[in-house]
């Protein structure tokens, strides 16, 4: 579904060069529910970018769904439904079945079938008594679960989420988890979310992924992230841990244009 092949992708900046993502090759087959963490400016989002065709890579070759993300963006677009969860896809000031309408004139989603997703994902994700109110007055989780719908009405075989569950609280976490959950075993959704909450990754994925500095730091599944800590049972500290170790080799952040981390230790 997912081929990335040492992937990268800089930025000009003033005349400098930032290296956000270096060389990162993984592959995700269909069907798989994959997270992927990484510290604050690791490449997270910018590797999302370049598999949605927001940014082309300056190096190496994405594919999803055998199509090359920027040549066949209108393509790729038709199988990767996205989430931004601090970004809204919705239209601010339309009631939400008006942003659902325009969703479905934008994929040229056809009217029954359309009628019946929405009816399916409005159920699902509880959106029956919010579908005639403004974008601009829902809470922060009901925003995300229209976002969600939204992404999914033209029922895409690939569903990648930038942090989904950002500031939502326990309950809204739960459902939306939930709801994630069920696309990936009822309808085989394959599904790549990035995130800072490592509940979402212990109890949604069967594999990680942790970029780190733009690079590959670790792919496997959850018991394996486990064991790279001997002795550490609890996730989030197993996390925090490579984390650390990792920004260890680096006593202050990348300079643009510095290619390698400096390492004082
Ligand atoms: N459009 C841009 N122009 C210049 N630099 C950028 C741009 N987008 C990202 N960067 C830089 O690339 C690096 C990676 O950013 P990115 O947003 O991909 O990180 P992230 O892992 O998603 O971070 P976070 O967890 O904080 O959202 C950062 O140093 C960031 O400042």
């Amino acid at each position: 579904m997912i081929d990335a092949d040492r992937i990268g992708r800089s930025f000009r900046i003033r005349g400098a060069t930032v290296h956000a993502v270096r060389d990162l090759s993984f592959h995700v087959a269909a069907g798989e529910f994959v997270g992927c963490l990484g510290p604050n400016g690791a490449g997270k989002s910018t590797t999302i970018k370049m598999l949605t065709g927001i940014l082309a890579p300056t190096s190496g070759r994405v594919t999803v769904a055998g199509l090359d993300p920027t040549r066949r963006r209108t393509a790729v677009a038709r199988e990767i439904g996205v989430v931004f969860g601090q970004r809204t896809t919705l239209w601010w000031d339309l009631p939400l079945r008006d942003s659902f309408e325009l969703v479905r004139l934008l994929y040229k989603v056809d009217r029954v079938r359309f009628r019946e997703r929405l009816g399916e994902l409005t159920e699902r994700l509880r959106l029956g008594e919010f579908l005639a109110t403004p974008v601009r007055q829902l809470s922060l989780g009901q925003r995300m679960r229209g976002d969600i719908a939204a992404a999914l009405l033209h029922d895409p075989s690939l569903l990648v989420l930038d942090e989904p569950t950002i500031g939502l609280d326990v309950v809204s976490k739960a459902e939306v988890r939930a709801f994630l959950r069920d696309l990936n075993t009822e309808r085989g959704t394959t599904v790549l979310l990035t995130t800072h909450d490592v509940g979402d990754v212990e109890r949604l994925c069967r594999r990680v992924i942790l970029i780190d500095h733009g690079r590959l730091a670790f792919d496997g599944t959850v018991d394996e992230l486990r064991a790279t800590v001997p002795g550490e049972t609890s996730i989030e500290d197993v996390v925090a841990h490579l984390y650390l170790n990792s920004s260890a080799l680096r006593t202050r952040p990348p300079r643009p244009g510095e290619d390698s981390p400096t390492a004082t230790a």
